[in-house]
């Protein structure tokens, strides 16, 4: 009976028309999904294997995802964001997301992928790796090193760059408070862990990590009795046991002077460049030039002079001078040597906004752009950036013939 054949053949026709376009919306919305990043690791969520599964049915989406560990902070907004992009696909009316969580062996394959091949809490930016790392020191304390390095790496952040920062000065962290990171009670914010691993917070772009953040809730104002092994040893364990993914720069927030934690980090990262902080206060360079010299003497190259707290320019055509002016040139001049000329790369003016903003964790870089200290930051991000990710010592793969 052709008729009825033929009938028969159309509804098959029709059918497998139906199936091949419930798959292409699957595939969609399996893109769509997989496309999402997860916020603290900064991989799309498919590459991570969390979207465990995908079905469609009468327009209706039904997303499985796994987060790595019960209670991430951050569940609600990957849910919110896998809600959002399985609803934008064509043909989907309603989108169901079941949030469930890794297993032991699933967490561990996500971690070993996210080692990419390192043994454990090894030390991933050693000399050839491609991550540019800068170490912002000063003489002594107080004088804008902190604000320096958290506006500076904010500044390259804004410029699409992948930056990592370590708050190295274990007695008197300070970059979590000034990059919003702590919360009204006092809190700072922990990173979490998925095994060994820890996912440093994210500020304005940048992956911060401080020790500030591995402190008992509560006693983030207790003074540390840090001595150098453990400094040395918290360092390592910042440069193995963080997941800072692949990163352009990583800057290191120092602390002031000539200790240990300048040693450790001239033996962990010998590659490192060096920024020097001063204030224009001439009697501040003897200090600030040692700092420098230390650096040299660990075989790190001397980056520049950044002068902050410099004479601004006030409105009224004025230039208001709270520490003076000079200081800066007076450390590049004692730093220079005949084959190498030290300069003052960035002078930051006095700011009230930089000031202000830094006591409410709102950077002036993010929150003022304008600013002529903002301004002077972005500069300076510029001229860092010319050559982003480090080659200086990499060994390229050549032979010859
Ligand atoms: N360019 C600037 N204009 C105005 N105030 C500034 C400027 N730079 C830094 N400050 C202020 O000076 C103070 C010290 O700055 P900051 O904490 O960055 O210094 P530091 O050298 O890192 O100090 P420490 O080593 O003690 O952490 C802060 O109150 C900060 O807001």
């Amino acid at each position: 009976m052709p008729r009825t054949a033929t009938g028969a053949n159309a509804a098959a026709d029709a059918e497998t028309a139906d199936a091949a376009t419930v798959s292409a919306t699957v595939s969609a919305v399996r893109e769509a999904v997989g496309a999402v990043t997860d916020p603290e690791l900064r991989r799309p969520l498919g590459e991570l294997d969390m979207i465990h599964a995908v079905a469609v049915a009468d327009g209706v989406a039904s997303v499985g995802i796994l987060l790595t560990i019960a209670g991430c902070p951050m569940a609600q907004r990957i849910e919110r964001d896998v809600h959002d992009a399985a609803a934008g696909v064509r043909g989907i009316r309603e989108v169901h997301v079941d949030v469930g969580v890794m297993d032991d062996d699933q967490r561990a394959a996500l971690t070993a992928k996210l080692r990419g091949g390192r043994p454990t809490a090894a030390n991933p930016f050693t000399a050839d790796s491609l991550t540019r790392v800068i170490a912002v020191t000063s003489g002594k304390g107080g004088v804008g090193k902190s604000s320096v390095t958290a506006n500076l790496a904010i500044a390259l952040a804004n410029r699409g760059l992948r930056v990592g920062l370590i708050d190295a000065d274990v007695h008197g962290f300070s970059i979590p408070g000034l990059v919003g990171l702590v919360d009204p009670d006092g809190r700072i914010q922990r990173p979490t862990r998925v095994e060994d691993l820890a996912l440093p917070p994210v500020a304005y772009g940048v992956k911060t990590i401080s020790i500030g953040m591995f402190l008992k809730p509560g006693a983030e104002d207790t003074a540390v009795p840090w001595r150098g092994p453990m400094l040395h040893r918290t360092l390592e364990q910042f440069l193995g046991e963080v997941y800072f993914g692949d990163l352009d720069l990583l800057l290191i927030d120092m602390p002031p002077g000539t200790g240990d934690a300048a040693i450790s980090v001239g033996h962990l990262l010998p590659h490192a460049e060096v920024l020097v902080v001063t204030t224009p206060q001439r009697a501040a360079a003897s200090v600030a030039v040692r700092s420098g010299q230390l650096a040299l003497q660990l075989g790190q190259r001397l980056l520049g002079v950044v002068e902050t707290m410099a004479p601004a320019a006030m409105p009224d055509g004025s230039v208001f001078e709270p520490f003076g002016s000079g200081g800066g040139e007076a450390v590049a001049a004692r730093l220079s040597t005949p084959d190498d000329a030290v300069r003052v790369i960035a002078s930051i003016p006095f700011s009230t906004a930089l000031r202000s903003g830094g006591d409410e964790g709102l950077p002036v870089v993010a929150e003022h752009p304008a600013d002529p200290a903002a301004r002077a930051f972005a500069e300076l991000a510029a001229t860092l950036s010319v050559r982003a990710r480090g080659l200086a010592g990499i060994r390229l793969p050549l032979a010859v013939a």
